[in-house]
């Protein structure tokens, strides 16, 4: 493997077939474009598999915990040891995405990057424990090139066992006490917007709570500013080891040909990172949803992003996407099963005209 193996070209996409499902979508039987965004993304899951009739019957979710050394500031609403707990949570079926995944019949896959607050170890999750949660960002880089390095590839490796286990979509979700502070900090960096444009209150803050997380961000930014010459500057000296997780994630899932639904504010970040790192590896993106957190539409709009959903969540952990997954696969539904004018024997075809 080459040093800097997120380099390497995304998987091309199947031109073809994504024009015969282009040419498909026109002949079914309803108005040209009336199933909207259904129809855009069954004509990109046939062009991203190769499939003309594209399927999502195994959905894979990632999610990545890690804890962040900025939530001492009191950026966040409650204390570290929830990241640990809701990890357990997770593994024990009682979280959001636990239920969302068993309701979607979706394998969830648990990788524990580094928490500041330790938890006994887990049945079927992946510690990975590269260190007790980031550093402070607020007074030195978040991550060592050792550690960004170490959880770009744990994102990575997450994706080849997706891919192992045929999954056809990959969807990453995250969970971090603190971790909107490192992400809005990041994208202010990629999207070079101002802080108070991006900052949003993450679990819950209020008026007073926003305010020191917007100084927190823009005291960070001030000492590392001026050493970001790149992406990978922004992800390691501001980012934490789930963010990288999931931007290697997102590099590797384009590199081996998997589609990806993208979820939050924080994910969405991640996925602007892959982006500025490669951008061949943004025709593998499907958005899932507009998460409230303020700062997400900038994000999306950065990416040129279209998001399936907007219901008004921000919870992360995946459920963003995961929501979108049932809209999706009636997507495919539609275009695999819906009748031909021709074969319907229905005299409103369009193209005929
Ligand atoms: C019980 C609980 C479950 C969660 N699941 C995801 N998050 C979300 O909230 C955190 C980010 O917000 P902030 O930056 O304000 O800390 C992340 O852990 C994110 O995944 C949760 C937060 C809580 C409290
Ligand atoms: O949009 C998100 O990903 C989000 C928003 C608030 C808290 N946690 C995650």
């Amino acid at each position: 493997m080459s040093e800097q193996w997120w380099q390497e070209v995304a998987a091309p996409i199947n031109a073809a077939v994504q024009q015969q499902a282009r040419l498909r979508q026109t002949r079914l039987t309803k108005p040209q474009g009336a199933l909207g965004q259904l129809e855009r993304v069954a004509i990109q899951l046939a062009g991203l598999q190769g499939d003309p009739a594209p399927q999502l019957q195994r959905v894979w979710i990632s999610v990545f915990a890690a804890d962040h050394g900025v939530a001492v500031e009191g950026v966040s609403t409650v204390p570290q040891a929830v990241t640990g707990q809701m990890l357990r949570n997770f593994a024990n079926g009682g979280a959001a995405i636990s239920v969302m995944a068993r309701e979607l019949g979706a394998t969830l896959d648990l990788r524990d990057l580094g928490l500041a607050v330790p938890i006994e170890p887990l049945p079927g999750v992946h510690h990975l424990n590269l260190a007790p949660g980031s550093a402070n960002l607020l007074h030195e880089p978040a991550l060592t090139p050792q550690l960004c390095e170490q959880a770009l590839l744990a994102g990575r490796q997450a994706v080849l066992d997706a891919v192992g286990q045929g999954a056809q979509l990959f969807i990453a979700g995250e969970m971090g006490i603190g971790n909107t502070t490192p992400a809005c900090a990041m994208a202010s960096l990629l999207l070079e917007r101002p802080v108070v444009e991006l900052v949003g209150p993450g679990t819950g803050l209020n008026a007073d709570g926003l305010r020191h997380k917007t100084a927190v961000i823009e005291a960070a930014l001030g000492l590392h500013r001026p050493h970001c010459a790149g992406p990978l500057d922004i992800l390691r000296r501001l980012g934490g080891l789930e963010i990288a997780a999931i931007t290697g994630a997102y590099l590797a899932a384009a590199q081996q040909g998997l589609p990806m639904l993208v979820d939050g504010f924080i994910c969405s970040t991640a996925a602007l990172c892959a982006v500025r790192l490669n951008p061949s590896c943004q025709d593998w993106m499907l958005f899932g949803h507009r998460s409230a957190e303020p700062g997400h539409a900038a994000v999306l709009a950065g990416l040129a992003g279209a998001p399936l959903l907007d219901v008004g969540m921000r919870l992360g952990e995946g459920t963003g996407a995961a929501a979108a997954v049932p809209l999706l696969r009636m997507a495919c539904a539609l275009h695999n099963g819906m009748a031909t004018f021709a074969e319907a024997a229905v005299a409103a075809d369009p193209t005929a005209c």
